[in-house]
């Protein structure tokens, strides 16, 4: 593993205003995730998982401490520099995928490539191979309403990575898949991990999702209870 430092999460607290009080959805929060990990938050409900992911992703800012993603403390970002970090760095996978409906299998996945001006042959290259890496090249100009559950969330994935991002933050991403698809899509993005070196983290329940992961950080009530390396007992050939 490379030790280049994709995000950091230094002392980060997190509190919601709830009716007059407020509740600590995240407490004091220490830690590091490098280039090419595939690590999981794993915990009971409530316990602070999607707070946490949502941070790691820019999506929320810290009440207290820094989050640091990709060297930008993303307290320090403007709403438009939080965008084009996401845009850039950040992959995001659903539980449900939220493809757009009027639109093809190939505009869903293009769509973040235009955001960055990338231009029409470039896109169609890198549409064509996020496609071709979750077996849905011949599915191109299909509407996401063709689509098998398994084959939506394929199209979420080629759509996370089809601008090489440097972190997936995959938010229980088999909670909807039957035990079959739900093995596929991990290991398409197992051999992605490995092929790209992209870092992946999961927020998961799912025994099926953590046989695969190498590192396995337990919450427990919005505080990090411990942080572990563990060997993947999921096959990956
Ligand atoms: N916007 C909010 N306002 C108030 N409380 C919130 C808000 N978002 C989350 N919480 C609370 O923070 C705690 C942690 O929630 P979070 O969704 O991060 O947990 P989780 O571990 O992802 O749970 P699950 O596995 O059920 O998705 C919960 O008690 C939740 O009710």
């Amino acid at each position: 593993m490379s030790n280049k430092s994709i995000i950091k999460i230094e002392n980060v607290t997190k509190r919601f205003k709830v009716g007059e009080g407020e509740f600590t959805a995240l407490e004091n929060i220490n830690l590091t995730l490098k280039e090419s990990e595939f690590a999981g938050l794993v915990g009971p409900s409530g316990s602070g998982k999607t707070t946490l992911l949502n941070i790691m992703g820019s999506l929320d800012k810290p009440t207290e401490g820094k989050a640091i993603i990709m060297d930008k403390n993303i307290s320090e970002l403007s709403h438009k520099e939080s965008a084009e970090l996401r845009n850039l760095h950040i992959g995001f996978i659903f539980q449900v995928y939220n493809l757009l409906p009027v639109y093809t299998v190939f505009e869903n996945v293009e769509f973040a490539l235009i955001l960055q001006g990338k231009s029409t042959s470039e896109r169609k290259k890198a549409v064509m191979e996020a496609l071709e890496w979750v077996g849905l090249e011949k599915m191109a100009n299909k509407k996401p309403s063709k689509l098998s559950g398994g084959e939506g969330q394929r199209v979420a994935i080629a759509r996370a990575m089809v601008k090489r991002p440097d972190i997936v933050l995959a938010d229980e991403p088999t909670a909807n898949l039957d035990a079959e698809n739900a093995h596929a899509i991990l290991k398409t993005m197992k051999l992605l991990n490995r092929e790209l070196k992209t870092t992946f983290l999961f927020s998961t329940h799912d025994e099926k999702v953590m046989g695969y992961l190498d590192r396995l950080i337990h919450l427990r009530d919005g505080k990090l209870d411990y942080d572990e390396i563990v060997e993947p007992t999921s096959i990956v050939l």
